[in-house]
This record gives C-alpha cells, structure tokens and sequence, in this order.
C-alpha cells in the first residue's frame, strides 16, 4: 500500500509542473501570442476602413465562397468587429499591445508580475479611452465602441453630462498621476520645455556661455527637469551620471590625498632637547651598560655541573618497551578495547604510550580503567591523558624502570637555552619527548610549587636559581631568598654582593626570620610603588621599556632614574609562613603578586602542603603558573593543579606543569648541593659589588606612627630630605622616597616634620607642597637657628 501511494504521488506533481508549462511551451505559447497580437493590429486598422463593407459577412462565417474585405478576411472581419464594434473601438489597439507583451514575456520567460502591472493598466486605459471616445463622438460610435457608447449612455442618465465629464477628467488625472507619474509641476517643466530648442537645452548647464535673461531660468529649471525625468526612460542615463559621479570624485580624491601625503612628508619633527641630549650622550659615550660595574664578571663555566652519569642520555631498553606495549594491549582488550595504532615515546623518566583506539571505543571508558591498567603494569605512576590535547590519541604514561637523571647541565648545555631570548629563562628540565623546557619567568608571572617531602622541591628552586646565574649578569637580576629551614638556600649566601637584595639594616640577606620576611615584603611593596612611580614619570608601560630607555641615556639619574634590575622572590616554606604570620604575609604577597609583573618583581613560592589554607584562593587567583611534584593525595593535587595526577608522579624530580590549560610532565633537571657550592663560590670568588643591593627601608606601622616634632626626635634622614626638597624645590614625600630609599609612611612622617620646622608649606591635596626654603645656605641658617 505504502508502495502504491508512494508511486502515485510524483505522477502527481508531474502534472501539476506540465500545468505550469515547461520552458519549450512556453516559447510555443509566446510566439504564438505575438503573432496573434500582430494579425489582431491588421485586422484593427482595416476593420476601421471595411468595417461596412464586412458587415453584412458576419453572419456568413461558415460559407466559404463569401468573402470579407478585412486584410485578415472572415476572421479579422469577425474579431475586429468582437474588439471594436461591440467592445471598445479605437482602444481595442491597446488590446494588440497587452497581448503582443504578453507573448513577449513568455517567449523570454520574464517574471509576470510587470506583466500584471501591465495588463491592469492596459483595461483602466481601454475603459477610460472608450467612455472619453463614446462621450465626445457619440455620433461616431466605432470610435468608443458599443461599451463606450452604452457607458456613456448609462452614466449621463445618473450624471449627467458634466458629471461624465468631471469623471472622465478625474480618470485621466489618476492616469496621469499614477501611471505616468506627472506632477504639476513636471507639467510645468515639460510646457516650459516646448519653447526651447533641443540645442540650448542641452547648452544649458555649460557655465561659459551666458545668455543673458535667460540664465536665471535655466538655472531654476535644470533640477526640476532631472525630477522629471528621474523616472523610466531616463534611469539610465541618470546611472550613468552617478557612475561619473563617483569616478570623479575618486580622481579628485586621489589628487587631494598626494597633496596632502606631500605635505606630511615635509613636516619634519623637532627633536626634544631631551633626546638631542640623549643622542649626544649615546655618540660620546655609547649606550648605558649596567654591567659596566662589574665589567670583569665572568658567568660560572658549565665544568662546574655534573654529568650525573646520564653522559648519553636515555638508554633505551627494547625488552622493556614490548612487555609494556604487549601489557597494554591485553588489558585493554580484556575490557573490549581495541587498538588501532599504538606509539611509544621514550623520556626520561617515563614513556608515553600514545594510542589510537579502534572506532567507536569512548574515552571515558580508558580514562575509568586508569587503576586497572596500572595493576596490570604492576607500575606505579600511570597516568592517563585522554585525549592528548592537540592530537587525538590517547596517552598512557609508564614509567621507565631504570630512570636517567636529567642533569643541570645538559639543560643549561642545551641550544635551546643557550640562545633562549628571554628576560628570565629557566631550564626546568626535559619534557616526556626528552626536550628541553625552558620558560621564561618574566611571562609566568609567578610561580606556585607544591609536593611533598622529598619530591624535589628544593632541586627544582635551586634549578630555577641555577639558570637565572647562568644566564644574567649580577646587575639584571636579584634575588630575595626567604629560607624559614635555614638551611636550604644557605649556600647563596656567597653570592650576596652579587645577586642578592635585602633590606638596608639587616646582617644576612637571606631571610630566616618571620619577622623579618613580613618587613621584607612590605619594603618589596615600597619597592613596586617607587619603580611603578619612575615608570610613571618615564612615561613607560613596563621594566623592560623603561631599561631601554636608560640604556639609551634618556631619563637622567639626577632625576631619581636608574636601571632596574628584576627582583625574583623565593619563598622555600610558604606554609610555614601562613601558619605563623597569617594575614600580614599575604597581604603584601598578595599585592605583589597583583601588581608587581610589570615593574620585574617576580614570585616563587614554594610548599610542602598545599592545602586550601596554605594556598589561599587570593594566591592562587594570582599565580597562573604553578609546579606539582609529588603529592600524596587527589585532593592536594587538585589543590595546586586544579585537576588530579600530581598524586600519580613517581617523585624523584618528576613534576607537572601548568601556565593555565595545559600540564606539561617534566623530569626537573637534578642540580646537587655540591654543584650549587662550586657555582656560588665561583662568583662569590669575584669582585662584586659593595654590598647587597639595598630595598627600600620599611618601618613597621606601630613603631612611629605618632608624629614627632621634637627636634631631638626627628627622623635621622630628616635633613638629608631637607636638602633632597630644597635642592629640587618640590615639597613632595615621594620624592624623599625615591631619593631616599624610604618608605611610604616615613617619607610621610618626614614631610610632617619638614612643615613643622617650616620648610616646606602645609599639605595642598594633590599639588606638591610649597618649599619656604629657597636654598642651601638659607637651610643651614635655619637649622642653626633651631638649635641655638
Ligand atoms: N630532579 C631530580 N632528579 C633526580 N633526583 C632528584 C631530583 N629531585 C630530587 N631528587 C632526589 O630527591 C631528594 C629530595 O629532593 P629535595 O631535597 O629537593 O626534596 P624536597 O621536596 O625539597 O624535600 P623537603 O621538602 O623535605 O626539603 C634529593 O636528594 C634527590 O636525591
């Protein structure tokens, strides 16, 4: 049935597109229409003269010996007598057009709705034409025809005469109107128009010759005549006009943009005074070199690493390789998994198994047999990543049985840090395809460690340390080492007049006392305000443009300016830290962390546990980029890397890592103490500089927060800044700070005591205080005086 039904329906629709006539019948159906149009229009025009002759025919149209005169004989006498006589006389010749066109838009398939247009207005003109005919030659009715004539008859027994005539005037305007589009006043300008001479219309818009009255007119008439003609025949030559339009106003476009190209060209910009100066200095004495200090510091030479006994590199082991490979297969086909492809690459420490499963086996299903595959391989360390982003397998991480160490110094050996354009590069160690990793801490911006006791924490923070040494001058980098062991970092201690920063009273630079390390964030804080500050004036975005522009002797080091090195924080036990200190510790990290990337203050924390209280949400939000050893649980895993598998490592240096999306499985480079000593005493061995490079001196909030104007109780600095604000005559506490190496609150407590012994002005909102000294020797007046 379904069948029957199917095979009728299409004949169906068959019929219904034969209704519609095909293209062929179409062209049959046109041409035969015209052809009729034209035999009608014969027939029309000879009717009008043998109309009487035929007349006496009509009713012989089956008699084939009578003989009508019509050029189409019976059938013309017949029809015409249909259109004309009994229809609508002389306008019937409207009827041999609709059909002539109508032929037309068949034989050419056009679209019928013009057509339509056509016809509607063809039967308005056929009736109007008709009526006016019949009404004005009533004696003469083959002129509107008999349904002119009865019309007529019919509608001046209602109107009257006048009234047909009112009637027949209101068709012609709503013909006029409609159909020809004429306004009043087109009327006008088509009249006026009739007087002119074709020629001096068209001289008409030439500028040149002036015909005297009539220029005025012209003038008014040329836009009424474009209205005119806006419509049907003369479309096209206004297209025309509008594509010259544009063509000129392109050309003369072009001309006016070369000009003005040309006259930029001739601008030529003043110099500064600042940057002629800067030139001037850069040709004397070449651009600024900050390791000029220590022009004779030599970078700690690779011999001072080990081999570890890795030499060579991985030593692959076939056997071990197709035991695993074979493991693989059979569990999973125990669980009705099968392989399509399966690729091993050989690490380090592991081996990624990559696996193309056969069509139609779901991820989930391998990714929930991790434990499974793990028994399987009697190893511990699985860790699946289905799917590997970017590739579309699926990776299976096995460790090696026997693992290479990654030494220090094949990753430092390595082009790819060797010719690393970073501003801080680090060699973490290798990747799960036995390259090189190097990332750039710069871009981090700071760096989140975590695992747990004896992973290899302390070996990745000194491979961090490692690198920077390798790779940046003392006067680039400088680290603050926080150290609550005490005794991890020990070892840097030789290199304090070289790489390290601390603040301007203590004894050690690096930091064991928790006291001490809320001091020293807070002055790294003052240290982010002052450079953020001299950004600011050196109008730069970040550090590494604000260099380049010392370098190019353009900000001057009388003004405050200096080159800045980058600043790396290392915090060896975080947890620790929070536990003791709290709040007071990650405030200020938590400031550093927001803001300092762009003024080169770099963070890297790092901690045993990593639990929620330890890393705070507000730390973690800041620390984009962070490092999992081994943890001992999914839940500390997902605490540092948001998602398990630090919990899957096998320890030893083998660590994840994450900027954002992507973990990376890295073998960290092993650097042991023994090297760390040999570096540090080789550059600690060379001359450096005076002293460590001095933060800014914090004072705590509750150690002077009362304002003192007892001369006995001014601050020590008090007449350094005296002088620091008369020499510069600006009464400001952040140029105390900068000049200084003050703080925040002092420089502010300082500037209170300055008002007070009248040399600078009261406090006048944003604007510099006003300086009442106006120079040294008046300064040296005043303070005797104090003192007498
Ligand atoms: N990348 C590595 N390659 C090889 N072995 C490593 C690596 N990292 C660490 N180890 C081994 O692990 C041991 C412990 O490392 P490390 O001292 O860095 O651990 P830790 O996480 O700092 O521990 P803790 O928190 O107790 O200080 C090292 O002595 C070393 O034998």
């Amino acid at each position: 049935m379904a069948k029957k039904a199917s095979k009728t329906k299409p004949k169906a629709t068959k019929k219904g597109i034969s209704l519609k006539l095909s293209k062929q019948n179409k062209i049959i159906l046109g041409s035969l229409l015209m052809l009729f149009s034209i035999a009608l229009f014969f027939s029309f025009l000879s009717f009008y003269f043998t109309w009487q002759d035929d007349q006496s025919m009509l009713s012989e149209f089956s008699d084939r010996n009578a003989q009508a005169e019509n050029l189409l004989n019976k059938f013309g006498a017949n029809i015409s007598h249909i259109f004309m006589y009994r229809g609508f006389g002389l306008a019937s010749f409207i009827f041999t057009f609709l059909f002539f066109m109508t032929g037309l838009h068949m034989f050419l398939d056009l679209k019928n709705s013009k057509l339509l247009k056509k016809w509607i207005w063809g039967l308005v003109l056929v009736i109007w034409i008709s009526i006016t005919l019949g009404f004005f030659t009533m004696e003469r009715p083959l002129l509107g025809g008999l349904v002119g004539y009865e019309m007529n008859d019919f509608l001046q027994d209602y109107a009257g005469k006048i009234g047909v005539l009112l009637l027949l005037l209101f068709g012609l305007i709503i013909i006029l109107v409609r159909l020809f589009k004429l306004t009043p006043d087109g009327i006008a300008t088509y009249l006026g128009k009739q007087g002119k001479s074709v020629a001096a219309e068209f001289k008409k818009p030439t500028p040149n010759e002036d015909e005297g009255g009539e220029v005025t007119g012209s003038d008014e008439e040329t836009p009424i005549v474009i209205d005119t003609y806006t419509h049907k025949k003369d479309i096209p030559v206004l297209k025309k006009d509008e594509n010259d339009l544009p063509m000129e106003i392109a050309a003369n476009k072009k001309e006016e943009e070369k000009e003005i190209a040309m006259e930029i060209g001739k601008i030529t910009e003043e110099k500064e005074e600042k940057d002629v100066l800067s030139d001037k200095l850069v040709a004397d004495f070449g651009e600024f070199d900050p390791t000029l200090e220590l022009g004779n510091y030599k970078f700690p030479t690779l011999d001072l690493l080990d081999q570890h006994g890795s030499g060579g590199g991985i030593t692959i082991n076939q056997q071990e390789l197709e035991e695993n490979k074979n493991r693989i297969v059979e569990t999973l086909k125990n669980y009705k998994i099968g392989i399509a492809q399966i690729k091993a690459t050989i690490g380090p420490t592991v081996t990624l198994y990559e696996i193309v499963p056969e069509a139609g086996v779901r991820i989930s299903k391998i990714k929930n047999l991790e434990d499974d595959i793990a028994l399987s391989l009697a190893a511990l360390g699985i860790r699946i990543i289905a799917p590997i982003p970017g590739k579309g397998t699926i990776g299976i991480e096995v460790p090696n049985k026997n693992a290479t160490i990654v030494s220090m110094r094949s990753v430092i050996a390595s082009s790819k840090f060797q010719k690393a354009e970073m501003q801080l590069p680090i060699a973490f160690g290798k990747t799960i395809s036995n390259e090189t990793f190097v990332v750039d801490l710069a871009k981090m911006p700071h760096l989140l460690m975590a695992g747990a006791t004896g992973q290899g924490k302390s070996v990745g923070l000194n491979a961090v340390l490692t690198s920077l040494l390798y790779k940046k001058h003392p006067a680039e980098v400088k680290f603050v080492l926080v150290d609550p062991k005490k005794v991890e970092l020990t070892l840097f201690n030789k290199i304090e007049r070289h790489y390290l920063a601390k603040l301007p009273d203590s004894e050690d630079a690096i930091i064991t006392d928790n006291n001490k390390v809320i001091n020293t964030l807070n002055s790294l804080c003052i240290e982010m305000d002052n450079r953020y500050e001299l950004l600011k004036v050196a109008m730069v975005r970040n550090i590494k443009e604000y260099n380049v522009k010392f370098k190019a002797r353009k900000l001057n080091p009388n003004e405050g300016h200096m080159f800045l090195p980058y600043i790396v924080l290392v915090i060896d036990e975080f947890a620790d830290l929070i536990m003791t200190a709290g709040k007071e510790v990650e405030t200020p990290i938590a400031r550093l962390a927001q803001l300092a990337r762009a003024i080169g203050i770099h963070l890297i924390i790092a901690t045993q546990r990593p639990s929620v209280n330890v890393i705070t949400g507000i730390i973690k939000a800041n620390f984009p980029a962070r490092i999992a050893f081994r943890v001992t649980s999914k839940i500390d895993s997902r605490t540092i890397l948001d998602t398990q598998g630090a919990d899957q490592l096998i320890g030893r240096g083998d660590m994840l890592f994450t900027q954002g999306n992507d973990v990376t499985r890295l073998q960290c480079a092993f650097v042991d103490t023994p090297e760390i000593a040999r570096i540090t005493e080789y550059i600690g061995a060379q001359r450096g500089y005076p002293d460590a490079h001095l933060l800014p001196e914090y004072v705590g909030e509750d150690s002077g927060t009362s304002i003192d104007y007892e001369i006995s109780e001014r601050d020590a600095m008090f007449r350094d800044a005296a002088e620091v604000i008369v020499i510069a005559q600006q009464g400001s506490a952040s140029l105390i700070q900068r000049k200084l190496k003050l703080g925040y609150n002092r420089a502010g407590r300082i500037i209170d005591q300055l008002e007070a012994a009248g040399i600078v002005g009261p406090f006048e909102g944003s604007k510099a205080r006003q300086v009442l000294v106006h120079d040294m020797a008046s300064l040296d007046q005043l303070l005797k005086n104090e003192q007498n």
